[in-house]
């Protein structure tokens, strides 16, 4: 497969009969339409971003911003946008794309499998050097998510990483997040300053905006408006961002509406700050983020 694939080429190859189709909403920026019998999901190659997900009989999971860029040089705003190889602005060069290339590279498509549980897997692949990316999303009653990343070089090579979660919320003055008692986090609205969530649950009141580290446990989103709650399950995961603009902060990013921010909340599963990951020549990390919504009792 080619970086110039089109949604007729990807549908000649890739195809399933009332299970996968392939399209372009504009822009040559394709995109995989998948209706599996336990959820449908809207995944662009661009980024290998999840826009949609949505199990069936229950709301979307994921927030989209209305006013996203879908252009092959803009990073979409909302859904899964991979943070990689760094988070947040670059260290070392203050122009650099934040969060890196990745949700900006036009990514391949690999394969594309409905499995004998009726879960339709996609995998997707993209060399950002000195890495090598292969992304596998499996959509069924959870979205599972695996980010495989391998140092082709000889030498040690180190990165960030993330699955800048945009989960769509009833309020966030509503919501609640448990899981993260007791842990440290970096608090970017307070110049970074090193602080330790002391109060169960994460309640929201202001922008928010935590790295929370040495965290390889899960976390639960608790939406009361929605009666629905979200457990985020990952593995090799050491870090879990939690982030939401607020009113000032989002009346300067010009790729979300002024009035979205109560309705939607990032948790982010990945590997940042001190939990960033150093890769031996030809060495592999896999880490995994599971989403499985549940109906509050
Ligand atoms: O506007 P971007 O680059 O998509 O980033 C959005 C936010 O992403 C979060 O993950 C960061 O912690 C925030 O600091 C950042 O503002």
């Amino acid at each position: 497969m080619t970086k110039n694939a089109t949604a007729q080429s990807l549908n000649e190859q890739f195809g399933i009969p009332e299970t996968l189709r392939f399209e372009d909403p504009g822009q040559g920026m394709p995109r995989a339409v998948i209706t599996a019998d336990a959820a449908t999901a809207v995944i662009y190659l661009h980024g290998a971003h999840i826009a949609e997900y949505q199990p069936t009989g229950d709301k979307p999971v994921l927030f989209m911003s209305p006013k996203s860029n879908i252009h092959p040089d803009k990073p979409i705003r909302g859904g899964i946008p991979i943070c990689f190889p760094w988070f947040g602005p670059n260290q070392h060069d203050p122009t650099a794309p934040p969060h890196g290339q990745a949700r900006l590279a036009a990514w391949q498509l690999t394969q594309a499998t409905k499995l004998p549980d009726q879960r339709v897997q996609l995998t997707l692949t993209r060399d950002i050097a000195p890495f090598r990316l292969t992304f596998t999303i499996t959509v069924g009653q959870e979205l599972q998510m695996q980010l495989r990343t391998e140092n082709t070089t000889n030498q040690p090579a180190q990165f960030e990483q993330a699955l800048h979660t945009y989960f769509t919320i009833s309020k966030i003055h509503d919501i609640e997040i448990t899981g993260l008692a007791g842990l440290s986090y970096i608090d970017k609205t307070r110049n970074a300053e090193r602080l330790t969530q002391a109060n169960p649950p994460l309640r929201f009141e202001g922008e928010t905006d935590r790295v929370y580290i040495n965290h390889p446990g899960h976390c639960t989103l608790h939406d009361p408006g929605y009666k629905r709650n979200i457990v985020i399950e990952k593995h090799n995961a050491n870090s879990t961002i939690v982030w939401n603009p607020w009113t000032d902060k989002s009346l300067k990013l010009p790729d979300l509406g002024d009035d979205d921010w109560p309705g939607f909340v990032c948790i982010e599963s990945g590997n940042v700050a001190d939990n960033a990951i150093t890769l031996a020549p030809s060495e592999a990390h896999e880490m995994t983020a599971t989403l499985r919504p549940q109906p509050q009792a």
